[in-house]
C-alpha cells in the first residue's frame, strides 16, 4: 500500500518504426534510471503542456522532432517509504524528423520488437510494452520495493480513453 503525498509529472515517448517493427530506445547515461534502456522523457516544465514537454525531451535527448504523437498510456510508479510518486504520461510517435544522435543524456539504438533488451530495462516495461505495440491504451500502477528493482504490487488496465 503506497502512501504518497505528492506526484512528479513526467513524460516518456517511444519512437516506433512500424514498417520495420523497430523501436528506438536510449541507454540512459546519467540520473534516474542510469544504465537502463528507456524511451525518451523527463520533467514537464512550468508553462508547457505535457505533450510539449514530451516533444521537448525527445528533441533534447535524441535530436528527433516528433511531428505527431499519440497518447498511449499513463503509469503511476510508487516506491516503498518514498512519499513522491512518478506520474508518467506515455506517448508514441511514428512521424518524426531528423536522425537519432547520442546526447549527454542518452545513447539511442534501434531494436526489433522481437528482441527488446528487457533485462536491461525497468522490470515493469515488459508488462506494458505489449499494450504499446497493440495500440491498446492503458493505465498502470507499479509499486516498487525500496531497491527500485522489485515490483511488490501492480495493476494494469486497458482503457478506452486517456
Ligand atoms: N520505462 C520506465 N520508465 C520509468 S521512469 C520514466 C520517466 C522518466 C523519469 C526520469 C527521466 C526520464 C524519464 C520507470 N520508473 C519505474 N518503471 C519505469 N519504467
Amino acid at each position: 500500500m503506497s502512501s504518497i503525498t505528492s506526484k512528479k509529472l513526467l513524460t516518456l515517448i517511444l519512437v516506433l518504426n512500424e514498417n520495420e517493427q523497430k523501436i528506438l530506445l536510449g541507454m540512459k547515461k546519467r540520473g534516474f534510471g542510469v544504465g537502463l534502456y528507456n524511451g525518451f522523457g523527463g520533467k514537464v516544465e512550468p508553462g508547457e503542456t505535457i505533450e510539449e514537454g514530451a516533444r521537448r525531451e525527445l528533441l533534447e535527448e535524441s535530436e528527433l522532432e516528433a511531428v505527431e504523437m499519440e497518447k498511449i498510456g499513463n503509469n503511476l510508479f510508487t516506491f516503498e517509504n518514498d512519499p513522491v510518486g512518478l506520474d508518467v504520461h506515455i506517448y508514441t510517435t511514428t512521424r518524426y524528423l531528423g536522425e537519432p544522435h547520442e546526447t549527454e543524456e542518452m545513447n539511442p539504438q534501434w531494436f526489433s520488437y522481437a528482441d527488446i533488451p528487457f533485462h536491461q530495462m525497468w522490470p515493469d516495461d515488459r508488462l506494458w510494452f505489449p499494450y504499446v505495440f497493440n495500440k491498446t491504451k492503458f493505465t498502470g500502477h507499479f509499486h516498487f520495493a525500496q531497491d527500485q528493482k522489485t515490483i511488490i504490487s501492480q495493476e494494469l488496465i486497458a482503457v478506452q480513453h486517456l
